[in-house]
């Protein structure tokens, strides 16, 4: 006899679970909005470095036939409307050339219902957070012969300068509409640790000071050094924009020893932020094709 249960009864145990999954997901916004009351007030409830513990765990988690990807893309919306439920949340995206737009990234992240408002340029970016406009803004991510060195608009101290504290994508194989962007996520909100992440020093020299040479006094304070980008210019100096890869807080003692070190060569550095590690390709393959590329080799 034909073990295969009905067609009808394994549509009721598919309603079974929709109904479970449904009451889990009206539970975990209601929890949403409770964290938000226990939250210190600020300018934006938005924490990616809990978000993506929470999808680092899930991702851990995982077994089945369901891709990872979709895991991801699921609880993307999902964390998108939580956080939308803590108080009004919109996104500036960088959008200044043909083509450098950083919308379809923003949309891939936080989902299809965030407001997302795009500016012409990094300053208009910076000041759409400043001013509260927006909670955070994309901008694209610094390089060296990049000609808007925005991140040293970043260097200076006080409560309405942004931070940087995320990168995107989090998840590349999730994230169709950007496919080929990265950006830098800011915020007027301090980086946290996530567990593995990189944080960024901007260091301020009196005189000349090439990228190695910065490499190496940094280096020498015990913070491993995973790139440099350099702006020099006859007003502004000598900057340096060091990624560390490791999580420096703002009570780093490695960040005094480099700054008590260095007096004559470093008139200043300063903390601008980090981002959590976004997941390695691997962590995200489709079990299907691992099981096929496994069958070929
Ligand atoms: C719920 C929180 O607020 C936001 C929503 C999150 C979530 O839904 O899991 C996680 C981080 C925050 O961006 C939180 O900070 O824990």
């Amino acid at each position: 006899m034909d073990s295969t249960p009905s067609l009808d009864s394994l549509r009721g145990e598919i309603d079974e679970i929709d109904s479970k999954i449904h009451d889990l997901l009206m539970r975990r916004t209601q929890v949403s909005r409770t964290i938000a009351n226990a939250k210190p007030k600020g300018p934006t409830s938005f924490r990616l470095a809990r978000e993506m513990q929470v999808l680092r765990r899930l991702v851990a988690r995982h077994a089945g036939p369901l891709p990872r990807a979709v895991l991801v893309r699921l609880w993307r919306e999902i964390l998108a409307d939580s956080l939308s439920q803590q108080g009004p949340f919109a996104v500036a995206a960088y959008s200044a050339e043909p083509g450098s737009s950083l919308t379809g990234l923003a949309r891939d992240h936080f989902g299809v219902l965030t407001p997302v408002l795009e500016r012409g340029s990094a300053v208009r970016v910076i000041n759409a957070v400043v001013e509260g406009e927006c909670s955070i803004g994309l901008l694209p991510p610094p390089a060296s012969d990049a000609p808007d060195a925005w991140w040293r608009y970043l260097a200076r101290s006080g409560e309405k300068v942004p931070r940087i504290i995320g990168y995107l994508p989090f998840a590349p194989a999730a994230a169709p509409s950007g496919a080929d962007q990265t950006a830098l996520v800011i915020g007027l909100v301090d980086a946290e640790p996530s567990g593995a992440d990189h944080s960024f020093l901007v260091l301020e020299a009196g005189s000349e000071l090439s990228r190695s040479a910065a490499r190496s006094l940094v280096e020498k304070a015990d913070l491993p050094v995973h790139d440099t980008v350099l702006w020099d210019s006859p007003s502004e100096g000598y900057l340096l924009l060091v990624e560390v890869a490791d999580f420096v807080g703002r009570d780093d003692p490695r960040l005094k020893r480099l700054q008590e070190n260095n007096g004559e060569r470093i008139q200043h550095c300063w903390l601008i932020g980090g981002y959590p590690l976004p997941f390695a390709e691997a962590d995200l393959v489709d079990p299907r094709v691992a099981a096929k590329e496994r069958e070929r080799s």
